[in-house]
Order: structure tokens, then sequence, then C-alpha cells
């Protein structure tokens, strides 16, 4: 059985509006010691909301917000946090070198400068002004500074958006090993492969409210669909209209098809085309399940 695990974080029933928008809806959330969460879910639907909450730089108007059982601007909670958020307010003035030593010295047990140097990718920029780096240079030195404490809870709001490979393998070298020294992670992302190599957990968010959590696994299995992949002569406008079939697509001499359920679909296929060959039938991945948790929201919203 696996061991429980110590929560570091929660949001319990978190709302929070801004003016007519509701952007959390009675938010559950709860990071715990040696995961990361992933919190998916389409712009707007409250992920950097919530990550503004847990971090005390937004106030619920209802609901629970605590970091190691206490409120996120409790001193001593600081002291454990670290942040890549989407904006920075990072002073442009200072030098790399000066940034990460005055981050650090606000840390009980910092990284050393060579070992965020050789993590987030900062060779030759240490003597460089912030202001003065490239946009994605600027990201590493967020980055750098975001995990240069060691921190026990790391809040990562779309970290790899403008960076480049190095960078990017850089920060999932991080996250696993902060991870692995009990750290808890959330993380937000577009990039559902990111999620899908990184994550514990997932929690699908939609219009401020949970619609989904569990492994990368447990989502996946929540979503019947599969994709089917035949050599088939069958038109792909007919197969389309057929009960189950989510889409049908002609592909050269293949035929792709979403269908939820997938048997009575696999059933025709092969009843109504006796050459059909090469049939392969897959799993959702963490993207098709996404689609599908978040789908009846983008109809109505259509
Ligand atoms: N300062 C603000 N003033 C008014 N509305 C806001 C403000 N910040 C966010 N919102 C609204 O609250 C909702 C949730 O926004 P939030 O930024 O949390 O979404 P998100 O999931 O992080 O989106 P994205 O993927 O685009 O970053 C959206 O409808 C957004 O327009």
């Amino acid at each position: 059985m696996a061991a429980t695990r110590q929560t570091l974080a929660r949001l319990h029933g978190a709302r929070k509006r801004y003016g007519g928008t509701v952007a959390l809806d009675g938010l559950d959330l709860e990071l715990h010691a040696g995961q990361v969460t992933s919190l998916l879910g389409a712009n707007g639907a409250g992920k950097s909301t919530a990550v503004g909450l847990l971090l005390g730089l937004l106030a619920a108007d209802a609901g629970e917000v605590s970091l190691f059982g206490q409120p996120p601007r409790a001193l001593a909670v600081r002291r454990h946090c670290g942040a890549m958020l989407q904006s920075a307010g990072i002073p442009e003035r200072l030098k790399v070198r000066e940034l990460l030593d005055l981050v650090r010295s606000g840390y009980p047990q910092p990284r050393s400068v060579a070992d965020c140097v050789a993590l987030a990718g900062l060779d030759g920029l240490l003597d460089r002004r912030y202001g003065r780096l490239s946009g994605g240079q600027q990201r590493r030195v967020q980055f750098a500074l975001a995990i240069c404490g060691r921190p026990k809870l790391l809040f990562l709001d779309e970290p790899t958006t403008g960076l480049d490979i190095d960078a990017r393998q850089g920060l999932w070298a991080a996250v696993r090993e902060l991870v692995a020294e009990g750290s808890a992670v959330l993380l937000t992302t577009h990039y559902l492969e990111e999620a899908e190599a990184l994550s514990d957990r997932v929690a699908v968010i939609d219009r401020g409210r949970l619609v989904a959590e569990g492994s990368v696994g447990e989502i996946r299995a929540r979503v019947s669909q599969r994709r089917i992949r035949c050599v088939s002569t069958l038109a792909a406008d007919a197969v389309a209209q057929w009960p189950g079939v989510r889409e049908a697509l002609r592909e050269g001499e293949a035929l792709q098809i979403v269908a939820e359920p997938a048997e009575p679909v696999v059933r025709r296929l092969l009843d109504a085309d006796a050459a059909l060959h090469d049939l392969e039938i897959q799993r959702a991945g963490l993207a098709d399940a996404y689609l599908a948790l978040t789908r009846p929201a983008l109809e109505e919203a259509a």
C-alpha cells in the first residue's frame, strides 16, 4: 500500500472573483511532500489565480489557504517556498550574481551559486544585468531564483515557456531532484507531455472548479475513449456518422478514428470491410483525457 503523503499546502473551497468574473469557484487542491502535482486547464481556467492564493499574492474571498498548516504570508512559510511565475517583477538593474545572492540569503540552506549556474544554464551570465538579458535567459534566471533555496514547496507557473531544450531539461532535472528530497511541486503547464513526464498527480480545473484529479494513469483511465487506426477503403465521412465515433479522418491509406467506446466500432469496421488490415487500438494519452474531461465546458461555451 502507498504510504500516506504529508500535505504541505492546501486550498479548500477557495473562491476568488475579479469584479464580475468568477476565477475560482470553490477549488480544493492539496500538494503533497515528494510529489509533482500538475494543474491543467484551459486559458482562464483559474490556474494562476490558484497559485497566487497559495503564494499569498492574492487574498481568497472565501475558503481556506494554508501552507505547512499556516497562512501563506507567514515568514516561516516564505522561507520554504520558491516560485517561478508568469510575471516576475525582478529588478532589471541588478546583475544575475547579485540577484542570486539576494534571494539565496533568504533561505536557510541555499544551493551554491555554482549549482544554480549548472542547473539553470547560467554560464557566462552572472555578471550581466538582468534587464539586458534575452527573454529565454531571463526565464533561466527566474528558474534559478525559484530553486536556489531548495524550497520545500515550489510553484512553477508555465515554467518552460520560452526555454530551449537544454534549459527545459535542466528544469526537469532540478524538479526531479527536489521531489526526491521530499519537496512538493505545483506545476502549471500547457505542455501535456511535460505534465505526463513529471507529474505524480494531475488536477484538471475548468472555470475555477476541480473536474478530475489523480495520477496520470488514473486520469487516462477515466476516459474510455480510444484511438483506432487501420488501413481500409471505408469512407471517413460515413464512419464519422457511426454511433460511438467522435472523429474519423483519412490519412493516405489509413483511417484514424477516435471512438468511445471502441469495441462496437471495431466490430462494425471488421464487418464492413473484410479487407481491413493493420488494426491498432491505443488508450487515451493525457492530452486525449484532458480534452475529453474539459470538452463539455468547451462545447457549452461555443
Ligand atoms: N487581475 C485580474 N482582473 C480581472 N480578471 C482577472 C484578473 N486575473 C485573472 N482574471 C480572470 O480570472 C480568470 C482566471 O484567470 P487565471 O489567470 O487564473 O487563469 P489561468 O488558468 O492561469 O489562464 P492562462 O492559462 O491563460 O494563464 C480569467 O477569466 C481571467 O480573465
